[in-house]
């Protein structure tokens, strides 16, 4: 049994009983045996014993949303509208993608994920058995599912149908349960309703949730009122995806009576402020989702909309945008930022016992080096969490008590290669037909 301690920390917990403690941590395998101010009897011994003056001690970020093989187009396409860059941008560069393609793309996202201190991700592409393959290596947590645009002829659709199960029913539950599955019909303008409904009834039968995006643009919205005439929410509502534990992604464009469908279906919201403001999509109720009781958690969205996968800058502009545009300075505070990026996320993913910091938890968690002038003086840990801290001031990352990262070093992964790789696929990417 590997035993480890951590001593003299600042430990933010991310829970409303205790929100910081100072003391110890204890972890035994893959959980969190203690936290507290106890000190350890003298006769308990350990495998390793940590100093944890100087650090800040958090849950690991968890991101409900994304496109991880995308980081290959960062910086490809950017200053344009949702729907001009996936057609133009986008879709016609994925197509010429294979699966080392994603592979590499997906390992330079997970390292970038890793490194910044994110513990768990939601990744929606194609060739998934390479995106599961890169998590299993890697050490994290992944919710995975295999995308689907379904606007294309039937031989393809069925392909894509099975190409879905197969995965979700392959990977569910491997990796020591690191890695779970969902069913995604990439969003409501992409994919003819009955497509839809063959998902769901695979999500039913595979007893998975779905994933999609919706309602990110209003012209989407618009759109979809036109040609189906109902808005996105009640168009997936009749097709019956909120039948299933369900993510929705963006979810910008929201009326009253639409919030309350999402409640009453115990829908949940990955919000993605820094695509949704980079893609002129607009800005989401997050306040009045929050009020009404829908479970809301964080996103990046992919490299290509964003253009990093900085989880603290997603809490942060959640903190800033919706004072900014409500007036209202508690509009989202510090404390609650937090927790969309942490323990709401883990719960958005059904990860039980996952995003917080507690005796019992699984020992998936995070330091920050705290001896930075950003980070003085030591007056509010959560609000220098929110407001102040980067990716760049993660130290250390464990998932399952196993370490990850340590002094800034990536040790699952070949960093250099991974740099290389990305660099030589993108530029041959760009010059292949
Ligand atoms: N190529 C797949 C679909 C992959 S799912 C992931 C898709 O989501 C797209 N995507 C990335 N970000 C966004 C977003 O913000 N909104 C909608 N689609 C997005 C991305 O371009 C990619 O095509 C198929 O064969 O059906
Ligand atoms: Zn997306």
């Amino acid at each position: 049994m590997a035993k480890t301690l951590i001593r003299n920390g600042v430990f933010v917990t991310a829970t409303d009983e205790a929100p910081i403690v100072r003391g110890n941590m204890i972890i035994e395998n893959d959980k969190i045996a203690y936290i507290g101010e106890q000190a350890p009897d003298p006769s308990e011994t350990f495998d390793d014993i940590v100093d944890g003056a100087r650090k800040l001690y958090m849950p690991g970020l968890v991101n409900t949303h994304g496109h991880a093989a995308m980081s290959l187009l960062r910086g490809y396409g950017d200053d344009l509208a949702l729907q001009v860059w996936l057609q133009e941008k986008m879709w016609p560069n994925e197509a010429k993608f294979t699966g080392e393609d994603v592979r590499w793309g997906t390992l330079l996202s997970i390292l970038e994920m890793l490194k910044g201190g994110t513990t768990a991700f939601v990744d929606m592409y194609d060739h998934m058995d390479e995106v599961a393959r890169a998590v299993e290596q890697s050490g994290m947590r992944g919710c995975l599912t295999r995308g689907a645009i379904g606007h294309c002829p039937p031989d393809v659709q069925e392909m894509k149908r099975r190409e879905a199960i197969q995965f979700a029913r392959d990977w569910h539950g491997q990796a020591d349960g690191r890695i779970t599955t969902m069913m995604s019909p990439h969003a409501p303008y992409t994919c003819p309703p009955d497509f839809i409904e063959k998902f769901v009834e695979a999500a039913h039968e595979l007893n998975l949730p779905m994933h999609t995006h919706m309602s990110e643009t209003l012209f989407e919205v618009l759109e979809n009122e036109k040609q189906y005439g109902l808005r996105p929410v009640d168009h997936l509502a009749k097709l019956g995806v909120f039948s299933r534990p369900c993510l929705v992604a963006h979810a910008v464009h929201l009326t009253d009576a639409e919030i309350e469908t999402l409640r009453a279906h115990d829908v949940r919201v990955s919000h993605n402020p820094g695509s949704n403001l980079k893609l002129a999509s607009g800005v989401a109720r997050v306040p009045d989702l929050l009020k009404a009781g829908v479970l809301v958690s964080l996103g990046t969205d992919s490299a290509a909309s964003n253009n990093n996968l900085d989880m603290f800058e997603e809490m942060r502009l959640a903190a800033l945008i919706h004072k900014g545009v409500s007036g209202d300075p508690l509009a989202v505070p510090a404390r609650e930022a937090l927790k969309l990026g942490t323990a709401n996320g883990a719960r958005s993913i059904w990860l039980d016992g996952v995003g917080t910091l507690e005796a019992g938890s699984k020992a998936d968690f995070i330091a920050l080096d705290i001896d930075q002038a950003h980070f003085l003086p030591k007056s509010d840990y959560i609000s220098h969490i929110v407001y102040s801290a980067s990716a760049k001031d993660v130290t250390d990352v464990f998932v399952d008590g196993k370490q990850l990262v340590k002094d800034g070093e990536c040790l699952t992964l070949d960093e250099e290669r991974i740099k290389y790789e990305a660099q030589a696929r993108f530029e041959n990417l760009i010059g292949r037909d």
